[in-house]
């Protein structure tokens, strides 16, 4: 049992080290960190229901998940290949749109919770 929750507290570790990583060196993320911002302070003032905080959260999580496998992704592309090469630039603009997809979604979430009936 102790060996378990070492485990578990070690996977942890790792995967606060890659939320530091994405916080400090991809700068779109700051983007995020800041819209974040907006909305939570945006929603506290607002006072949204249990269910629209849900949906805001959910929205949130999208964008930090979306950006955080776009930018593994386009580091492997990185490490995989430093020449230019077609497969390379599809796999890296997929990604990309994967997160625009991700953005806009939340943008629809945001009108709808701040702006809807
Ligand atoms: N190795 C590559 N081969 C072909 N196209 C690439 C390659 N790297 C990036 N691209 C393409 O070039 C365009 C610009 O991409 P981007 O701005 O992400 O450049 P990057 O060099 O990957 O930047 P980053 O500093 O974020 O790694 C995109 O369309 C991307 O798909």
């Amino acid at each position: 049992m102790k060996k378990f929750i070492r485990a578990r507290a070690r996977s942890f570790r790792f995967a606060f080290a890659g939320l530091k990583a994405l916080l400090f060196t991809e700068h779109n993320m700051w983007i995020h960190v800041l819209a974040t911002l907006v909305v939570v302070a945006a929603g506290q003032w607002r006072g949204l229901s249990t269910t629209q905080w849900s949906f805001i959260a959910l929205a949130i999580a999208l964008v930090w998940m979306a950006e955080g496998f776009n930018t593994a992704i386009e580091r492997l592309c990185n490490l995989v290949s430093r020449e230019q090469h077609p497969i390379i630039k599809q796999v890296k603009d997929i990604s990309a749109a994967a997160v625009l997809i991700a953005a806009l979604a939340a943008a629809i979430i945001g009108l709808l919770v701040f702006f809807g009936s």
